[in-house]
């Protein structure tokens, strides 16, 4: 294992994935609680959001987008036909998708529901530590929507990494990504520890959210679960790296790692700053 230094492999990864030249146009079908802060993150690394949840207009929007997230925040019994829905459609029209795993912790009906949509073979499947424990059929303490300090234990970290890896030589066309403290990304033939951000990123709601809309964003350009996945997470956490810099107080912080979104950007060697460790 690598030491937690900034990584040139990692860093090569990722090069030239901001800023978005060609503006995807990504699809969500989220939560109420943080659709806004989605919908404006992906505005301000270039891409386009759309919120669209009622399946007759699907075929239409179908011809049109670029990628889709789908996200299970909120569900409810015409939300869960919809997602399906969506997620069936993705899968025959071979159009990149994310499955956000978020709460399924929480009920039978989320754990179900996240595998039936594992069948159509997402490009990334992500949750927080917690939730991807539950996701992996490992014992988890998260509660509600958050993740459990006491599974971010390094031998936690550890078995769940094991885990995720045999889901992914089961997966192969899917990459699985549980963020955290350490956020892990794991495909068939790779695996990978990222250590960037702060504490305070759990802090606000909706960051698992904004970080699984950015990634979706990304895999319309590369169609890798991988890549994506770390041009995602080491964007927002050195975003958030730079915000509690010059910021007080939660709600100024959350304000400005999202204006750091926009601002990044500008900063051509931003992936510089990435650390982690790159697994054969
Ligand atoms: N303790 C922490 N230290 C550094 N970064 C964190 C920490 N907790 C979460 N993050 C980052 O915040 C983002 C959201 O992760 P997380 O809080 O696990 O998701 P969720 O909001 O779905 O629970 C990820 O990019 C993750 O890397
Ligand atoms: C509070 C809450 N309840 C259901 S979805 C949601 C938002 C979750 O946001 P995130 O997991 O991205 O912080
Ligand atoms: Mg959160």
């Amino acid at each position: 294992m690598e030491n937690y230094s900034q990584n040139d492999s990692i860093s090569k990864l990722v090069k030239c994935k901001f800023p978005l030249s060609h503006s995807p146009l990504v699809h969500c079908i989220t939560n109420e609680i943080t659709i806004e802060s989605v919908a404006n993150a992906l505005l301000y690394i270039n891409a386009k959001p759309v919120m669209v949840a009622d399946i007759r207009e699907f075929p239409e929007l179908f011809e049109q987008i670029d990628s889709l997230f789908l996200n299970l925040g909120h569900i409810s019994p015409e939300r869960e036909i919809a997602l399906l829905e969506a997620g069936k459609m993705a899968s025959s029209m071979r159009i990149p998708f994310v499955i956000d795993l978020v709460g399924i912790v929480i009920s039978k009906i989320r754990f179900d529901l996240s595998k039936e949509l594992l069948d159509f073979k997402p490009t990334i499947v992500k949750g927080n530590i917690s939730e991807m424990r539950t996701f992996c059929g490992l014992s988890s303490h998260g509660r509600g929507v958050d993740s459990a300090s006491s599974d971010q234990s390094s031998n936690s970290v550890d078995e769940l990494m094991n885990a995720m890896f045999e889901k992914a030589q089961n997966h192969p066309e899917t990459t699985f990504i549980a963020t955290g403290a350490t956020d892990l990304i794991v495909s068939k033939n790779s695996r990978l520890e990222l250590k960037n951000g702060v504490p305070e990123l759990d802090r606000f709601t909706g960051t698992g959210d904004i970080v699984g809309a950015l990634m979706t964003a990304l895999v319309e350009h590369e169609h890798d679960g991988l890549v994506a996945g770390v041009a995602a997470i080491s964007y927002l956490n050195i975003c958030a790296e730079n915000a509690i810099e010059s910021t007080e107080g939660l709600a100024d912080f959350r304000q400005e790692t999202l204006n750091q979104l926009s601002l990044l950007i500008n900063n051509e060697y931003w992936y510089e700053s990435i650390r982690g460790a790159l697994h054969a």
